[in-house]
C-alpha cells in the first residue's frame, strides 16, 4: 500500500519549488510513488506550470465507443460506485470509474464544489492519463499498479493542486488491468480511509467481474483460514477441464505465490499439493466442504471448490431478415420453444385462430401478449379473460355482456361485455377447458356470427377481433372425454402451439439471466454456479411462474452491493427439497416419475409447512390455487395436508 506524504510540511514545498523550476527534486522529500511520476512525467516533456497536455474531452463519438467496448465493467462497477458514492457523500467528493488508457467513463457525485472547466476535467471522455496530466491518482494508479493517493501539490500540473485524488486499480482475472476506480474531491475533503474505501471498492468489482467471466468454470475459493471464504479476502482461482489456471485474482496470486504470467499456463496440480481431478471429484462427491490443502511452497491454506458447469446453450444467430419483436423477446434458445414462436409469428395478422396448449406457468399468456403486440392489433390492449377464475354464474355476464337491469344486482346502465372490449383488438380466453358447456354454445355462436347479443336483450353488436386461447388440458382429449364440444374445439384451433415445461427446456441458464435482468435491470446479478446447478435439476412443477417467484424472492433477499444469489437466498422450503440426499438427477423414462414423485413430494412439504393454508402454500411454490388443488386431486386429509398428489 503507498500511501502519499503530507504536503503541508515544508520538504513538500521545498520539492514543489524545485519542480515548478523544471528540476527533480532530491530522494525523501515526497513519496516514492509521487517522486517516481515527477521523474516520468519531466522526461514526458510536461510542464509543471502549463495546463494539461490534451485539455478537451475525447470526441462523443470516441467516447460512445469507448463506453460500449467497456459496458460489462460499466455494468459490474456501477452498484460499487453508488455504493462507494452513498460512504462519502456529503463531503465534496466524486466517484470516477476510468479505463485501462485513463479515460473517464463513469462519473458520480456532486461537482458544484468545481468551477466549471474543472468539472468537464472530471466527467466521462476526460483523460487522466499521466501522460496527459501528470501525476495524478488515476494516471499513478495505471501507471504503478498500486493503490494511489495524491494530494494537492503532489499533483504534477499547478492546476490540479485544488484536488485530493485516491484511486486504486482494478484487475481483470486475466491479470491485465481494466481501469482504476477513484475518489476526488477539493484538497480540504482529504480522509485516510479513501484509500481503504477505494481498495475495497476494486476488490468487489474484480470479484464481481470474475464471477462473470468464469460462471461457468470450476473455481477454487481459498484463504488462510476456513472463516475467510466467501469473503472480499479469498482468492479466486477459476480451472478449465484440465486444471488449468484460467482465472485468478489479486489475493489468489499472492495465496499462491503465482506470477501473473502464469494465468494460463499454470496447471493447479502444480501448485497445490493436490491433483485437481482429485480435488474436484472430492468436492463432487461433498459440495460445499472446506478442504484443508498446502501450496507448493508448504503454505496451509483452507480450500472451496465448486465444480464447472457445461457450456450454455448458444442460440444460433438470427437470421439477418428476422424482426426483433415481442415474440423474438421469448426466444432464449430452446429449439420447441422455437419452433412455437415461429409458427406463432406466421400467424400473426391473419384470422386464423390460435390455441395454446402447455402446463400452468409454462407462459401461454406471455406468448398470447407477444403475439398480439407482434401484430398489427397492438395499438388496442390485449382483453385476457380466465375462464376458470370466474364464478360460473357470472360468466356469461363478464363475456357477452348485459341489458340494463337485466338481473338483480346488474349495474343500472347495463355492461357492453369483455367480448365487445375486444373490437379491434385480441381476445385471450386463458382456461377454455374450464369453461361449461352451455356457454361454449353461445361463444361459439359468437365465433361463428362474429356478433354479441347482451343478456337480457337487446341490439346485436358486431365484433372482430384476432382469438387466441388457452388451457393446460388436452382439448382433444376433453372433446372425447364429453367435456369440451367438438365444433368449438375447431372454431378455437386453427393451429395449436404446445408450449415445452420448463424441465425439458435447454435453456434453463439463459432464461435465469433474463429473468433476473428484466427484474433488477442492469445490476448483473448472477446465481452461484452450484445453485444454478441444482436450480436446472429441479423438476419446477410450477413452471416459470414457479421460476420467477423463486428468483424474484432471491434478489429481494440480497444485501445491498450483492450480486451473487446464494443458497441463503432461496425459499426454506426449495432448499430443503434441493439438498435432499435422495434426490435423484431426473432423466429418461425413470426421470419423468421421480419428477413426478419429487414435485409432488415439494407440494405436499410446503403444505404441510404452510400449516395447511393452501393460499400460502400456493404463494410459495409459485403456482396458482386451481394448479394447487388439481395437483392434489382432493385428496386432503381434514387438517388441510396431502395424503397423495395425482397428476
Ligand atoms: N418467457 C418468459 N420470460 C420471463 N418470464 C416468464 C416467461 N414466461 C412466463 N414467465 C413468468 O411466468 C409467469 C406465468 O406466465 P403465464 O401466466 O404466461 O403462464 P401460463 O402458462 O399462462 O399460466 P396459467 O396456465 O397458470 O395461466 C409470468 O407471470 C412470468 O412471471
Amino acid at each position: 500500500m503507498t500511501y502519499a506524504s503530507n504536503p503541508g510540511q515544508s520538504p513538500v514545498r521545498h520539492a514543489r519549488r524545485m519542480l515548478d523550476r523544471g528540476q527533480m527534486p532530491p530522494p525523501g522529500l515526497v513519496n516514492a510513488t509521487v517522486s517516481r511520476s515527477w521523474e516520468r512525467c519531466l522526461k514526458a516533456g510536461l510542464e509543471p506550470l502549463a495546463g494539461p497536455a490534451t485539455p478537451e474531452p475525447v470526441s462523443p463519438p470516441r467516447l460512445e465507443q469507448t463506453l460500449e467496448q467497456r459496458r460489462e465493467l460499466l455494468r459490474q462497477a456501477r452498484p460499487v460506485i453508488e455504493y462507494l458514492f452513498s460512504q462519502v457523500s456529503g463531503s465534496g467528493s466524486m466517484v470516477i470509474l476510468a479505463d485501462d488508457q485513463g479515460l473517464l467513463i463513469e462519473a458520480l457525485g456532486d461537482p458544484e464544489f468545481l468551477k466549471r472547466a474543472e468539472r468537464v476535467a472530471l466527467q466521462p471522455g476526460a483523460s487522466w492519463h499521466e501522460q496527459d496530466r501528470g501525476t495524478n491518482a488515476i494516471g499513478t494508479a495505471l501507471a504503478e499498479r498500486v493503490p494511489v493517493a495524491v494530494h494537492g501539490s503532489e499533483h504534477f500540473l499547478d492546476c490540479n493542486r485544488f484536488l485530493t485524488c485516491t484511486a486504486a486499480p482494478v484487475m481483470g482475472s486475466d491479470g491485465k488491468l481494466l481501469g482504476v476506480i477513484d475518489i476526488s474531491g477539493h484538497h480540504g475533503a482529504r480522509h485516510p480511509h479513501t484509500l481503504g474505501l477505494v481498495q475495497t471498492a476494486s476488490y468487489m468489482i474484480e470479484s464481481r467481474m470474475f464471477e462473470l467471466r468464469h460462471q461457468r468454470a470450476a473455481r477454487l475459493r481459498l484463504h488462510p483460514q476456513a472463516e475467510g471464504i466467501g469473503t472480499l479476502a479469498e482468492g479466486l482461482v477459476a480451472l478449465d477441464e484440465d486444471g488449468r489456471i484460467v482465472g485468478a485474482n489479486r489475493t489468489a496470486l499472492s495465496l499462491l505465490a503465482l506470477a501473473d504470467a502464469e494465468i494460463g499456463r499454470a496447471g493447479i496440480d502444480g501448485v497445490l499439493a493436490l491433483a485437481s481431478g482429485g480435488l474436484l471429484q472430492r468436492t463432487r462427491e461433498r459440495p460445499g466442504a472446506v478442504l484443508d490443502v498446502k501450496t507448493r511452497c508448504g503454505r496451509r491454506l483452507f480450500l472451496k471448490a465448486e465444480p464447472g458447469r457445461s457450456p450454455a446453450p448458444v442460440a444460433p444467430p438470427r437470421r439477418a431478415a428476422e424482426v426483433r419483436d415481442a415474440l423474438a423477446e421469448l426466444d432464449t434458445g430452446d429449439e420447441r420453444m422455437r419452433q412455437c414462436l415461429e409458427r406463432a409469428r406466421k400467424m400473426v395478422g391473419k384470422p386464423i385462430p390460435i390455441l395454446l396448449h402447455g402446463e400452468s406457468g409454462v407462459g401461454k399468456e406471455m406468448v398470447a401478449a407477444a403475439i398480439h403486440a407482434s401484430g398489427p392489433r397492438r395499438q388496442r390492449a390485449m382483453v385476457a379473460i380466465n375462464c376458470a377464475a370466474l364464478p360460473e354464474h357470472l360468466i356469461e355476464a363478464e363475456l357477452f355482456g348485459y341489458a340494463p337491469g337485466a338481473f338483480t344486482g346488474a349495474r343500472r346502465e347495463g355492461s357492453a361485455g369483455r367480448i365487445r372490449e375486444a373490437h379491434g383488438s385480441t381476445l385471450f380466453l386463458d382456461e377454455i377447458g374450464d369453461m361449461p358447456l352451455p356457454l361454449q354454445s353461445r361463444l361459439l355462436r359468437v365465433l361463428q356470427e362474429r356478433q354479441v347479443v347482451p343478456l337480457g336483450g337487446g341490439k346485436p353488436a358486431t365484433v372482430d377481433f384476432a382469438l387466441i386461447a388457452a388451457s393446460h388440458r388436452p382439448l382433444k382429449l376433453e372433446v372425447e372425454r364429453g367435456r369440451f364440444r367438438a365444433d368449438l374445439y375447431y372454431r378455437l384451433n386453427g393451429i395449436t402451439l404446445t408450449l415445452p415445461p420448463l424441465r425439458a427446456r435447454s435453456d434453463f441458464p439463459v432464461l435465469v439471466t433474463s429473468l433476473l435482468e428484466r427484474f433488477e435491470p442492469g445490476a448483473g446479478l448472477m446465481l452461484e454456479p452450484a445453485v444454478l446447478a441444482a436450480l436446472g435439476d429441479y423438476p419446477w412443477p410450477g413452471n416459470l411462474r414457479e421460476l420467477a417467484n423463486v428468483l424474484r424472492f432471491a434478489s429481494a433477499l440480497r444485501d445491498p452491493g450483492e450480486t451473487v444469489i446464494g443458497w441463503h437466498h432461496l425459499p426454506e422450503e426449495l432448499v430443503d427439497e434441493l439438498q435432499r440426499p435422495e434426490r435423484a438427477r431426473p432423466n429418461d423414462a425413470e426421470g419423468v416419475l421421480s419428477l413426478r414423485a419429487a414435485s409432488d413430494s415439494l407440494i405436499e412439504r410446503t403444505v404441510r409447512t404452510s400449516g395447511g393454508n393452501l393460499s400460502e402454500a400456493a404463494r410459495r411454490l409459485g403456482i396458482s390455487r386451481t394448479t394447487l388443488y388439481r395437483r392434489m386431486g382432493g385428496n386432503r386429509h381434514q387438517s388441510g395436508t396431502v395424503s397423495r398428489c395425482v397428476p
